[in-house]
């Protein structure tokens, strides 16, 4: 449950909340959503390769919350050497993706969220394939999340489908509250709570 339902249901909890948070971000995501789905329309699956924008938003919420964020832990088969440091036969060893993520070396502003980032690489898939040691969401080598192609797609289409249909904003009174709870998977210390309202030209849609 926990690799497949909660790590799906947290990241869209953190889009949602980043995208709440960064009123830029959230007109950029509409206004893609009013050129390729239409304000008369649901979204289907056929849009979804077209949200690109979209897509790049939920790069940069996995790089900024990667919701696994020590990976599965590892253990050498026997000693081993890695950047000079000896990792002894046994040794049980977390990767910390979270704070790779937002390693200067690696990111510009590391800490500012800024989709954009992931524009402009066309090879998308090449993000989520383990190989790119600064992005790697999903683990990396034998043990990559395996949900990785059905996560992807519900990832959008979940996104996709609560900001498209509906205005998003907080109870009145209170503020946007981003602070991370750190376990197995990274959650937001306070649930996000929402109040949706009618986005789409026609009640009729959301029948
Ligand atoms: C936001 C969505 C998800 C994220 C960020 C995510 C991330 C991860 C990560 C980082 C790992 C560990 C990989 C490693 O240590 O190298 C993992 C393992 C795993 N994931 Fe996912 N996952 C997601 C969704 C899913 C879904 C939808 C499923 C199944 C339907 C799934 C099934 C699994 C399983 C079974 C493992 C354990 C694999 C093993 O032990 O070798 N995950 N996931």
């Amino acid at each position: 449950m926990i690799a497949g339902a909660e790590t799906t249901a947290t990241l869209i909890e953190w889009v949602m909340a980043e995208v709440m948070q960064n009123h830029d971000v959230m007109e950029k995501v509409q206004k893609e959503f009013e050129e390729i789905v239409g304000l008369n329309n649901m979204v289907e699956e056929s849009h979804l390769p077209k949200l690109k924008y979209l897509d790049a938003t939920i790069k940069e919420t996995l790089r900024l919350h990667p919701v696994v964020p020590f990976l599965i832990p590892r253990s050498p088969s026997q000693d081993c050497t890695v950047g000079g440091y000896t990792v002894p036969k046994g040794s049980t060893i977390l990767l910390n993706v979270w704070s790779i993520h937002q390693d200067p070396r690696y990111w510009d502003n590391p800490l500012d969220f800024k989709p954009e980032r992931f524009l402009t690489c066309l090879e998308t898939k090449k993000w989520y394939n383990g190989n790119n040691l600064n992005f790697f969401p999903f683990g990396s080598g034998r043990r990559l999340c395996p949900g990785l192609p059905l996560a992807e797609k519900m990832l959008m289409f979940i996104s996709a489908s609560l900001l498209h249909s509906f205005n998003w904003s907080l109870p009145h009174g209170e503020k946007h509250d981003l602070c991370e709870d750190f376990g197995i998977t990274l959650r937001k210390k306070k649930p996000l709570i929402a109040i949706p309202s009618q986005r789409l030209s026609h009640m009729n849609l959301y029948m």
